[in-house]
């Protein structure tokens, strides 16, 4: 895989992904920033949900995002297959999340929350600026992932999830880094 990602184009100019160490290492650090980042915006939609009495789940959405990856994925040189797998699990952690909110919501008798961010027009941008760096990191940090004798970083990638989200979000979000090697 590493072999295949040359270069891609990132505002007009061309880069070399072909990673150095260092590189790579900083990408796993960004990657396990943004995983996290990503799952810590699921309180806030659940928030916005929670105020309109909105589905958790909305497949239409995870269909685009899905599919609008796999088009960035297959030009970055990066596994669509595999691309869809992780993301998939970024989104299942993500709604276990907002699940776990509501549950606690209701047990609280929580009625509206005053300053909810805006779905449409803020979380939602955000979580697309996320997912496209995501997909960049992944690929500057694949030579570390796919390395079998550099698997600690993906415990501690578990490790920090863990800490923050709990262990079935951090293990749902961990899977496909999981599953570098074979891919
Ligand atoms: C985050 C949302 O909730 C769910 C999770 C999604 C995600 O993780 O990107 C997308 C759609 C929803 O099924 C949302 O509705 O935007």
């Amino acid at each position: 895989m590493a072999g295949q990602v040359r270069s891609f184009a990132a505002g007009g100019q061309t880069q070399d992904l072909r990673p150095c160490g260092q590189d790579a290492a900083d990408a796993i650090g960004a990657m396990k920033r943004l995983m996290d980042e990503r799952l810590s915006l699921m309180t806030e939609v659940a928030r916005q949900k929670w105020n309109t009495k909105g589905a958790i789940e909305d497949l239409l959405r995870e269909k685009e995002i899905v599919d609008g990856l796999k088009v960035e994925a297959a030009e970055l040189g990066l596994s669509e297959v595999w691309a869809e797998r992780f993301f998939r699990a970024q989104i299942e952690a993500g709604k276990v999340i907002q699940r776990e909110c509501f549950v606690n919501w209701g047990q609280a008798g929580v009625d509206q929350f005053g300053n909810a961010l805006d779905l449409a027009r803020v979380i939602r941008p955000r979580l697309d600026q996320i997912n496209s760096q995501l997909l960049r990191v992944l690929v500057l940090g694949w030579p570390v992932l796919a390395d079998p004798t550099q698997c600690s970083h993906v415990a501690a990638t578990t490790e920090s999830l863990l800490a923050v989200h709990g262990e079935l979000v951090a293990t749902l979000a961990v899977v496909a880094l999981r599953e570098v090697e074979t891919s």
